[in-house]
């Protein structure tokens, strides 16, 4: 009989029973991720179908936990619904504390057969459509885009449970304020918040810096310490760019999830914690755990519950609040700046998010408009300008080239000639320029500027 897949870094493999009827191929929608117990970590894609769950190794699911029987439940997938059946255990199957027989589960709840939980994912959770929340701001992050209410709904709803959380999101989105979010709106507020950035600790002290040490653990231990873990008993430990922690440590974070105990280094017993862990990474773990330097046990471990935070390119519409709610911070009045270099700002792709668009108002104040940001850089030239080629010569110079540079090439030749027309039309007339393209005037300034076509005041 054949095992169901497993998702331990590898493709999920579907494999089937004989003995169930054949099914369509359908689009995988939930996930059974083994939460606790000696499975933990494991991860099952549920199509339609009949799963047997059960210690029994013929199991469509295998759970080798004691206390789980050989035959003990029957999972009924259909397209709109799943049934759990226990098929006659010793122990009995659970759902939130209750005992049941059959059951109706809904997608997100927790099933525990003997000391093995079992959550049911949906697929892409993050990306269904979410209600959208009231709220214009979650604790100090901000935001009025359709991406940013989906995920103040999402925290609003995590902040209240007590399960660790991953935060995904390119460098500057926010994750830490997420995180900090999360702490203070949940039940632990009033523990501590404890942040280890785990790309900026040494890779021989991280254990250390997590767990703690004893005095004479290593060179430099002179003492006692507690980690970060113990620090923020009672609270919420923060790992900022988990995706850095080295391979050997990597067990013992796991472990620690899993049992909530630390050992500190150079110790022999393990201390009971009460955390809330809420670990953040801008990285792809997941190509990461495909790549063998993060592991699927423990990645499966943490991204259960994940939030994830848009670029600020995805959500321009963010742009001006967020604009504001820097000004505020610094103590400056919105009129710092002017409608001009707000519309601005609105156009450039900020690669650097929140924090590079803060960076750049901080300085347009201080030091003024000719601190605002050149528009991305054009790439390194070919022998001639691409706008002197013609267009068949472009295309075919673009496609022997990177697809990055190659697109960037064809935009950029695009723009010269589409400004060079727009000017001669004009009559070099700025002003009229940027109403008959629609766009800009200091946006178009900028443009000329770039591809050396600016010519005095308007
Ligand atoms: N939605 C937001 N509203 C208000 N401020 C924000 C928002 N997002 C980010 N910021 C600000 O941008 C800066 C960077 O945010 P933060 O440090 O939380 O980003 P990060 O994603 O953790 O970055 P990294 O990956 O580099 O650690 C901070 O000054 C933060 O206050």
């Amino acid at each position: 009989m054949a095992r169901f897949g497993d998702d331990n870094g590898e493709e999920d493999r579907l494999l089937r029973t004989d003995a169930l009827p054949a099914l369509r191929p359908s689009r995988v929608r939930v996930r059974l991720v083994v939460l606790s117990g000696p499975e933990a970590g494991q991860s099952y894609p549920l199509t339609p179908g009949r799963y047997r769950l059960g210690a029994d190794p013929a199991s469509d699911i295998v759970i080798a936990d004691r206390a789980v029987s050989r035959s003990h439940l029957l999972l009924d997938v259909r397209e709109d619904t799943i049934q759990a059946v226990d098929v006659g255990s010793r122990n009995g199957s659970f759902c939130e504390g209750m005992r049941f027989t059959t059951l109706d589960v809904r997608p997100g709840a927790v099933l525990t057969l003997g000391t093995t939980e079992l959550k049911l994912v949906p697929e892409g959770e993050q990306s269904r459509a979410m209600p959208l929340s009231t709220r214009e701001r979650f604790g100090n992050l901000v935001g009025t885009s359709r991406r940013m209410r989906e995920l103040f709904t999402l925290l609003e709803r995590l902040a209240q449970g007590e399960s660790d959380v991953l935060i995904q999101g390119e460098t500057g989105t926010g994750k830490e304020l997420c995180a900090e979010a999360l702490h203070t709106h949940g039940t632990r507020s009033k523990g501590p918040f404890v942040i280890v950035d785990l790309a900026g600790v040494a890779p021989q002290l991280l254990e250390s810096e997590l767990f703690g040490h004893v005095k004479g653990a290593f060179t430099g231990a002179q003492a006692d310490r507690a980690g970060a873990f113990e620090r923020a008993h009672g609270g919420t430990v923060f790992l900022d760019e988990v995706g850095e922690l080295p391979l050997e440590v990597q067990p013992r974070l796991l472990r620690a999830l899993e049992r909530r105990q630390v050992k500190r280094v150079g110790a022999n017993d393990y201390r009971a914690v009460d955390v809330r862990v809420v670990a953040a990474t801008h990285q792809d773990l997941e190509g990461a755990v495909k790549a063998g330097r993060f592991r699927g046990d423990l990645f499966h471990r943490l991204a259960v519950l994940r939030a994830t935070l848009p670029p600020l390119r995805e959500r321009p519409e963010d742009i001006p609040l967020l604009i504001d709610t820097v000004l505020e911070r610094m103590g400056k009045k919105p009129s710092a700046l002017s409608d001009q270099t707000r519309a601005l700002l609105t156009q450039y792709p900020w690669p650097g998010n929140v924090r590079e668009l803060r960076n750049v108002v901080d300085r347009v104040v201080n030091l003024g408009e000719s601190a605002l940001p050149d528009l991305p850089e054009a790439p390194v030239r070919a022998a001639r300008p691409a706008a002197d080629l013609d267009p068949e010569d472009t295309l075919s110079l673009a496609l022997e080239l990177p697809f990055k540079e190659a697109k960037e090439r064809l935009i950029e030749g695009f723009e010269r000639d589409y400004l060079k027309t727009l000017l001669e039309r004009c009559g070099g007339n700025v002003s009229k320029a940027s109403r008959e393209a629609g766009i800009d005037r200091v946006y178009l300034r900028k443009l000329l500027r770039k591809h050396g076509l600016a010519s005095g005041p308007d």
